[in-house]
């Protein structure tokens, strides 16, 4: 071969191997077998040519891309025929406005025509960045309005908060109603740890289906105390009845004994009247009068019998009755009980979430109606995770118990104190003036300051933030609670262990 055609075919062979390199490095990951036979094509193209091999590999190689089910054509359409379902899925379940206005965009852009296969990534990620924005998660997301965005991922975020701080009541108020069940224990401890959405939405139904079992075992309850109850009082009516229809045949039993004696008097008057010896006077008066104390004598009788009658109904009353009233006693107190601790936190024994809401209403709407301010403060302990982190979620616990004990024995009568959720207590406190209002909530910052705390044989001191504000007339709770919140806020910001307090104007 010449010279000339040599430096051709290696110039040609050359051209070839680079083609294959960048032929596999296209191809590669879409099948084990095609990626091995390209290997092994690039081997026998390079350095010392093996053209036979070479053509071996290269048939098997044409054999194989024919057997590959998928081309490139028919994944780019099988991959955007998904992103189209996803979408318009998440179109569907999706009502935040800024997440469904991102999602319509990104659906027009997958229905226009795709260029390539590296077309779909882009839309992938504006599928991805959708699921984002309504997560709360969009880190990373583009949105067109950033602020509407953030807002609405703030909003994810602290309703999923709300609903871990409530779930994480309900299961503490349930732990003491079932301290066997294990499921809710198990519970306590992944809330927390944090859940994602999917545990947070399985544990909601979890709760739901323990509360439904719970309120059908008590109306189950209820209903059996209340069909006794009808039954004692059935029975006590048929006795009663049937003491009402003695009674009546005993007086005509008496009337009739009556009679008897009546009838027996006027025969012994008549046989006075006769002309009779005193003999005969003597035996019929003997007679008569053995017939009145036979009738006396049955008439005692038949009284004696009824008076026995009487008594033993009226004790089998009494015992229905005392029955009856142990039942209803005991099933009072335990409606009771079960009524404090639905309003209780279990952890602190101060009012939970619950009993906030109910009194703040009543209050709210006593100032509303007499025209007098009312005063909300936010108590949160500060660093409060540090001390979980370093002495254990026990020690945290004690901290939290012995904070509550301190509000509530702090507070008047006209204040109230709460458990929030979490670290955060909510006061409620009468008519006060901006200054007084600062003045009352510093002292009970400063009266929490100085609570001895020792943990691992180290005193520590706890502080708390606090932020307070008046609710406005004509106002809603919940503004001035956000407003408190904002102050609160401040109050962590500004170094913490401080009140924060708003006008009202
Ligand atoms: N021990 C215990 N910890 C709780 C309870 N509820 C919430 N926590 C913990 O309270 C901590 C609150 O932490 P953060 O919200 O970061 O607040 P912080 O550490 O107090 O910090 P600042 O509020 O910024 O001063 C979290 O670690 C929660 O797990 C509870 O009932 N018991």
């Amino acid at each position: 071969m010449e010279a000339k055609q040599l430096q051709s075919l290696r110039a040609h062979s050359e051209q070839m191997a680079g083609f294959v390199v960048r032929l596999s490095n296209y191809y590669e990951g879409l099948s084990t077998e095609i990626d091995k036979e390209l290997q092994g094509l690039r081997n026998h193209l390079s350095g010392k040519i093996d053209f036979t091999l070479a053509t071996i590999s290269m048939n098997k190689v044409s054999q194989l891309i024919m057997l590959e089910p998928h081309s490139v054509k028919s994944l780019t359409q099988a991959w955007l025929r998904q992103l189209d379902e996803d979408i318009q899925t998440f179109q569907r379940l999706v009502h935040e406005p800024t997440a469904k206005t991102q999602a319509a965009k990104v659906s027009a852009a997958i229905k226009k025509p795709v260029s390539g296969i590296g077309a779909i990534l882009p839309l992938y990620q504006q599928v991805l960045t959708c699921y984002k924005m309504d997560m709360g998660t969009a880190e990373d997301a583009q949105p067109e309005s950033p602020a509407a965005d953030a807002s609405a991922s703030k909003r994810t975020v602290q309703l999923k908060q709300n609903l871990i701080d409530e779930l994480g009541q309900l299961v503490q108020t349930y732990i003491r109603v079932n301290p066997e069940d294990e499921y809710i224990a198990s519970l306590e401890q992944r809330l927390g740890d944090g859940l994602t959405e999917e545990e947070l939405l399985n544990s909601c139904l979890i709760l739901i289906r323990v509360m439904v079992q719970e309120t059908l075992t008590e109306a189950n309850t209820a209903g059996k105390i209340i069909q006794r109850l009808n039954n004692a009082l059935g029975n006590m009516n048929g006795d009663v009845q049937s003491s009402i229809s003695k009674s009546a045949e005993s007086f005509e039993a008496r009337q009739s004994r009556q009679q008897e004696l009546r009838s027996v008097l006027e025969d012994m008057e008549d046989a006075l009247e006769g002309d009779h010896t005193v003999d005969e006077l003597k035996k019929q008066a003997q007679h008569y009068l053995g017939q009145m104390a036979n009738s006396l004598t049955a008439g005692e009788e038949a009284e004696r019998m009824e008076q026995e009658g009487l008594m033993s109904l009226l004790v089998s009353m009494q015992q229905q009755l005392s029955s009856l009233q142990k039942q209803t006693d005991s099933y009072r107190k335990k409606l009771v009980e079960q009524r404090i601790n639905m309003y209780t936190d279990p952890l602190t024994r101060v009012p939970n979430r619950m009993a906030y809401n109910e009194r703040a209403n009543k209050e709210w709407e006593r100032c509303q109606a007499q025209d007098t301010p009312l005063s909300i403060a936010v108590v949160d302990v500060d660093h409060f995770k540090r001390i979980n982190d370093k002495y254990g979620h026990a020690a945290g616990d004690k901290t939290l118990q012995a904070i509550a004990r301190h509000l509530k024995s702090n507070l008047n009568s006209s204040e109230f104190v709460a458990r929030w959720g979490g670290e955060e207590f909510i006061i409620l406190l009468p008519d006060h003036s901006s200054d007084k209002l600062q003045k009352r909530l510093n002292e009970l910052r400063e009266g929490l300051a100085k609570l001895p705390f020792k943990f691992k044989q180290e005193r520590l001191t706890v502080t708390a933030s606090i932020g307070g504000t008046q609710c406005r007339h004509g106002e809603k709770l919940d503004s001035a609670f956000e407003r408190a919140d904002k102050c609160l806020y401040k109050a962590k910001s500004c170094g913490r262990n401080q009140v924060v307090i708003q006008d009202t104007e």
